[in-house]
Parts: C-alpha cells; sequence; structure tokens
C-alpha cells in the first residue's frame, strides 16, 4: 500500500497494490493494521454505497456530532473526489483537495472528521463506496456551497445535477460559527508501507 501525502493534514491517498492476471484483478481494499500503523489510528462502524450517474454532484457535506472521518473508494466508474478543511481556526481552513478516484486507479482517500467531502460523478454512472469512524447524524449534518466562490473548488465539471438539500447550502463564509467543526490537530504519523 503506497501512501500519498496530499498537503492537507490528514487527508492522504492509498494506492493499493493491484493483482492484475487474465481474469481481472484482485486487490485488498481495506487491512485494519495497515491503516492503523500508517495515517489513521480510528475504527470504522458504518460502511455506506452510493451510486450517482454522470454530473451528479454530492456535497459539500460534514455533521457536528459524531463526526465522520470516511475512507472512500470507486468500485465502478470514475468522480472527482474533494475535501475541504472546514475547521474553525485551522492553519488550512477553507483549503481543498481534489483529485480522480475510479475503478482503474482503485485509490482510496481518507477524508478526516472536520472536513467537508464531496464528489462529482465523471463517468455514465459510478459506485461510490465509503466507510466512516462514526454513525451518521442526520441532524448535525451541514452543507456547504459545491461552488463557493471562497474557497474555489476546481471541479472538472460545472454543468452538475445536486440534490435540493445541496441546491440551498450556504457559502462557507455565511456558516455559523458554532456550525463549524473545532480545529483538533491531527497527528502526523505517516509511514510509507
Ligand atoms: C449519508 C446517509 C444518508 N442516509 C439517508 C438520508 C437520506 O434519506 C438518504 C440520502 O442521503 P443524502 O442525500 O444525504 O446522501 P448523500 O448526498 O450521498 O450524502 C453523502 O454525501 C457524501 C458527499 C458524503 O460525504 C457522505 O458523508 C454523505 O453526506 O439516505 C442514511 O440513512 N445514512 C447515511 O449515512
Amino acid at each position: 500500500m503506497k501512501i500519498i501525502e496530499t498537503g492537507l493534514p490528514g487527508v492522504v491517498i492509498f494506492e493499493p497494490k493491484v493483482f492484475r492476471d487474465q481474469r481481472g484483478f484482485f486487490v485488498e481494499t481495506f487491512r485494519e493494521t495497515t491503516l492503523r500503523t500508517s495515517a489513521i489510528n480510528e475504527t470504522f462502524v458504518q460502511d455506506n454505497h452510493s451510486r450517482s450517474s454522470k454530473g451528479i454532484l454530492r456535497g459539500l457535506h460534514y455533521q457536528l456530532i459524531q463526526p465522520q472521518g470516511k475512507l472512500v473508494r470507486v468500485s465502478r466508474g470514475k468522480v472527482f473526489d474533494v475535501a475541504v478543511d472546514v475547521r474553525k481556526n485551522s492553519p488550512t481552513f477553507g483549503q481543498w483537495f481534489g483529485t480522480v478516484l475510479d475503478d482503474e486507479n482503485l485509490r482510496m482517500i481518507y477524508v478526516p472528521p472536520g472536513y467537508a467531502h464531496g464528489f462529482v460523478v465523471l463517468s455514465e454512472e459510478a459506485d461510490f463506496i465509503y466507510r466512516c469512524t462514526n454513525y451518521y447524524h442526520a441532524d448535525s449534518e451541514q452543507c456547504i456551497a459545491w461552488n463557493d466562490p471562497e474557497i474555489g473548488i476546481q471541479w472538472p465539471v460545472s454543468d452538475v445535477s445536486l440534490s435540493t438539500k445541496d441546491q440551498s447550502a450556504p457559502n462557507l463564509s455565511q456558516q455559523a460559527v458554532e456550525k463549524l467543526p473545532n480545529y483538533i490537530p491531527i497527528q502526523d504519523n505517516l509511514c510509507a508501507i
């Protein structure tokens, strides 16, 4: 498993070893000891799977109660995946990182608690799978506008479809301070495996 830092604290790309042969491929998508001794000293409690068609953009989302770290990947199709640091007082507050996740590179990204997360689908359809460090808490979910000009995410497409709640999401600067997560420095204990 290759670990690639992204410039945002705690946001890490995992590039697994893919065993390809005439049948197709084999890849380990989760190995607790590898993650625990590298970047993510967390326990995962919930797995999610969403399917979306081309141009669907989900996000940007985070929740205040039971903040979730998310280990995300794409099992079918291609997406552009984004993490935004929304922790108040964080030195990297408002900064974003985005990258392509698809069923060819089979990369995973870890989006730590305190980051907003979103993705847009670039293929005809995409199956998006993620493992969370905490349970979903609908009442404390927060949304930030995907096209907030101050964040300035360079999405690879501009013609996107959003859920009703994402259509009415405020910009980060319009978010009440109590609706932003607290800044707890993320321990930088990365080591390549
Ligand atoms: C996320 C989630 C949703 N749901 C329900 C609520 C709702 O009725 C339905 C669809 O929910 P949403 O529209 O919020 O789904 P979606 O827009 O896919 O939300 C997800 O977006 C990505 C970007 C994330 O980072 C995730 O954490 C999550 O917020 O599924 C659950 O039961 N459990 C969950 O964990």
